[in-house]
């Protein structure tokens, strides 16, 4: 997707005959920095559909029932892997992984993939994941692009970050929301991506030292670009 902009007889800018994108955050303080980034544009439906999986894929199905989309983008905070996505940095998804969708067993934990009842990996889609990395580093933005995990749990102990990463290599960031937003989006035939600007580690939990508002910079940094791009 690019955007495609012609001029009225008095110079101003419109966009045209582009598709519309929707942006699912969890919360309103997310809904308002994409906001503050998108600056007014009609062409971006931005909701909070609350957190957790469950309230991002009813929030999105019910949204894209009801209206034409060309992409939806799950949006908002996250944890950083230590070494991959620093605090106050950005995450794309190049898949969103449902990493706690499993069994334990006495062997250890099994996804939902390996006991053989469901998928749990959705991919983001690759052209766009490539076109809003490029464009987001070509803005000066830092930028990690590869799996974020969707938790039901926040991680909060170094034993529980450690295991992830090893059953992930090369995940970038952990939320609770994109894996959710991907399935309803792959559900009406529609791409999906997920940006993460990240508030804190994964790790020990250490919620005092979270650097939301840096976090919500990046966030609105980040939604000016995707003004520009898709
Ligand atoms: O306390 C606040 O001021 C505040 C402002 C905005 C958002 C929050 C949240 O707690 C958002 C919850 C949302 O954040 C994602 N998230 C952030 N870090 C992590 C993490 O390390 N592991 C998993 N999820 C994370 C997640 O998607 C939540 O829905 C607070």
């Amino acid at each position: 997707m690019k955007a495609d902009h012609t001029s009225t007889s008095t110079g101003e800018a419109v966009e045209e005959a582009l598709p519309r994108v929707l942006i699912v955050t969890a919360v309103e303080a997310e809904r308002e920095a994409v906001l503050r980034g998108l600056r007014g544009s009609s062409r971006f439906h931005v909701i909070a559909a609350g957190a957790g999986t469950a309230a991002a894929a009813a929030g999105t199905a019910a949204t894209l029932a009801a209206g034409s989309y060309g992409c939806v983008i799950s949006a908002g905070i996250g944890g950083g892997f230590p070494g991959r996505a620093p605090v106050g940095s950005l995450a794309l998804a190049s898949e969103m992984i449902a990493a706690d969708l499993g069994a334990e067993t006495p062997e250890g934990f099994r996804s939902a993939a390996e006991l053989g009842f469901g998928r749990v990996s959705v991919p983001g889609h690759s052209g766009t994941v490539q076109a809003v990395a490029a464009a987001l580093a070509a803005a000066g933005l830092t930028v990690s692009t590869g799996p974020v995990l969707t938790v039901s749990t926040a991680t909060g102990t170094a034993g529980t970050a450690a295991a992830l990463a090893a059953r992930h290599p090369g995940a970038v960031a952990e939320a609770m929301e994109g894996h959710g937003v991907a399935v309803a989006a792959r559900h009406f035939g529609i791409a999906a991506l997920e940006l993460r600007a990240i508030s804190n580690p994964v790790g020990p939990r250490d919620r005092a030292a979270w650097k939301i508002n840096e976090a919500m910079d990046a966030l609105a940094a980040a939604a000016a670009i995707l003004l520009e791009v898709l």
